[in-house]
């Protein structure tokens, strides 16, 4: 299939139901590379937990979402990253041509949701953080089955939800203000999270 009509379908997907999922957006060895690169800085402690306010809050924060992130700089990174980053790119050139969404930049960080932990149901564009235009999530997770948990489920006004599986070399869009939510995983689930926004606002920090 051409790069082409796969950014056909996925625009095609944004524009009608707002979202897209696609099996094997890279292989499952270029999958299982990024997650090795993750998994050595999380082993070397750079990841932060998503989120953290005062410390009083920390379990309540913790049940609505339990993930732990590290940013990613776009310009340094390692190639299987950045080879993922160039598709991205392009992805983004393609919806600004055919949607005309005036998207400007990306900013991208890994994720890993330790076991028993979730992200309660959000929407990723709000009044802190109106710019995400696009979200997407490329998953990292080798043999990952129903039992394992951790679905995105994406709840699109007047359907039944979707569940999404996060499964090594899937990539998920969606439009950033559609309500979504990470179902409590029951083992480690590794990601890639990034956003299509329509102002260079650099990196934000959540
Ligand atoms: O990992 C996912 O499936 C979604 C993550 C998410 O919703 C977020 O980081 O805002
Ligand atoms: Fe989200």
């Amino acid at each position: 299939m051409s790069a082409l009509s796969l950014f056909d379908r996925i625009a095609d997907g944004l524009a009608d139901t707002g979202y897209f999922s696609i099996p094997n957006f890279v292989s499952r060895d270029e999958a299982l590379a990024i997650r090795d690169i993750a998994i050595r800085h999380k082993e070397e402690g750079e990841f932060r937990r998503a989120g953290i306010g005062k410390q009083i809050e920390y379990q309540l924060e913790k049940d609505i979402r339990g993930d732990e992130i590290l940013w990613i700089d776009n310009e340094d990174t390692a190639p299987s990253i950045k080879s993922y980053l160039q598709r991205m790119e392009e992805l983004q050139n393609f919806l600004n041509y055919t949607c005309f969404l005036g998207l400007k930049e990306y900013e991208i960080h890994f994720a890993v949701y330790p076991k028993g932990t979730r992200y309660a149901r959000h929407s990723d564009r709000f009044k802190n953080n109106p710019h995400r235009v696009i979200s997407f999530v490329l998953y990292l997770n080798p043999d990952w089955e129903e039992e394992d948990g951790g679905q995105l489920a994406i709840y699109l006004e007047g359907k039944d939800p979707v569940f999404i599986l996060p499964e090594a070399g899937k990539l998920v869009c969606f439009r950033s203000e559609i309500e979504h939510e990470v179902l409590e995983c029951n083992r480690a689930r590794y990601s890639l999270t990034g956003w299509l926004l329509d102002q260079p606002v650099g990196l934000t920090f959540l």
